[in-house]
């Protein structure tokens, strides 16, 4: 077993209880079953299997190019979307082949929401914005659309901060505030899963901690990824952190034993700043 690293990474977590963490008790959201992922003929993800827990938080962390965003985008088929990219293996949500044919890929991104690094609002108003996803199904009636909006932005920790502007322009929010708003977004349509892309990269250090309290209260309600380059966060935010070097899962497992005895000597490098 590798040692202790020498100068480690502040673990204090947003109210983490390490005592309750442990993976093989929890309730897998996904399934992730061999997989390998190729863009071409270069091979991005060798033989990934591994069971992320449900109503958790669990945080990709590993150098830049290692893979962690490729792998988020496979839980909501986002790689579809690249020419030549081709995968094998197979990934459950709920136990449910998503890459199985005839899949509702629509629906699987409805149930599977992603938040990227660059807020990304529409240029419409907050209101149209969080409803978004909801007329796209169809959604019409006046008092449904107010209570989701009104519920949404609570959620996203938002509503107190726009609810006297509904109907200004998302545009004209702080990032963070936008942040929280596609958030608000995503929850709209009540999804299981929130993928979270580097969400905090384009943020200041106050909307950072408001988007890290947020992720902290959303998952009692939802399965939750995070890709991160910053450790600390990986630390405060998440029940579980996966590292990945080379399109490879070294180490998955507790945060805070990845973080203070992890069992890989390339985990340890990574984790006190050898490398990446
Ligand atoms: N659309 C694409 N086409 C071809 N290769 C790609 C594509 N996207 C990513 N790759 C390659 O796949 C590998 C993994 O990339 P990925 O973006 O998943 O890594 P990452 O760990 O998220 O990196 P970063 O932290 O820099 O965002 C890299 O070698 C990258 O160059």
């Amino acid at each position: 077993m590798a040692q202790a690293p020498t100068h480690a990474i502040n673990i204090s977590a947003l109210g983490r209880d390490k005592r309750t963490l442990n993976l093989s008790q929890e309730t897998t959201a996904i399934e992730v079953d061999n997989l390998n992922l190729f863009y071409g003929q270069k091979q991005a993800l060798f033989d990934v299997s591994m069971k992320l827990p449900r109503q958790r938080v669990t945080a990709f962390i590993g150098p830049s190019g290692c893979g962690k965003s490729t792998l988020l985008r496979c839980f909501n088929r986002m790689n579809d979307l690249v020419d030549g990219c081709r995968i094998e293996g197979s990934i459950s949500l709920d136990n449910h082949n998503i890459y199985r044919k005839g899949e509702d890929v629509a629906d699987l991104r409805r149930r599977v929401g992603m938040v990227f690094q660059k807020p990304n609002p529409f240029p419409k108003s907050i209101y149209e914005n969080v409803v978004y996803g909801l007329r796209i199904q169809g959604i019409k009636q006046k008092r449904v659309l107010d209570e989701s909006v009104e519920w949404a932005l609570k959620s996203a920790a938002l509503w107190d901060e726009v609810k006297d502007r509904l109907h200004e322009s998302a545009l004209g929010l702080s990032g963070g505030q936008q942040q929280r708003l596609v958030i608000a977004r995503t929850i709209a349509v009540q999804p299981e899963v929130l993928l979270l892309d580097e969400p905090c990269s384009a943020l200041d250090p106050i909307s950072t901690l408001k988007v890290e309290e947020l992720i902290y209260e959303l998952k009692t309600k939802y399965t939750i990824v995070i890709v991160t380059h910053n450790m600390q966060q990986a630390a405060r935010v998440s029940d579980y952190t996966a590292f990945l070097y080379m399109g490879k899962v070294i180490e998955y497992g507790d945060t805070d034993t990845l973080f203070t005895n992890p069992a890989k000597k390339q985990t340890e490098d990574y984790i006190t700043g050898r490398y990446g």
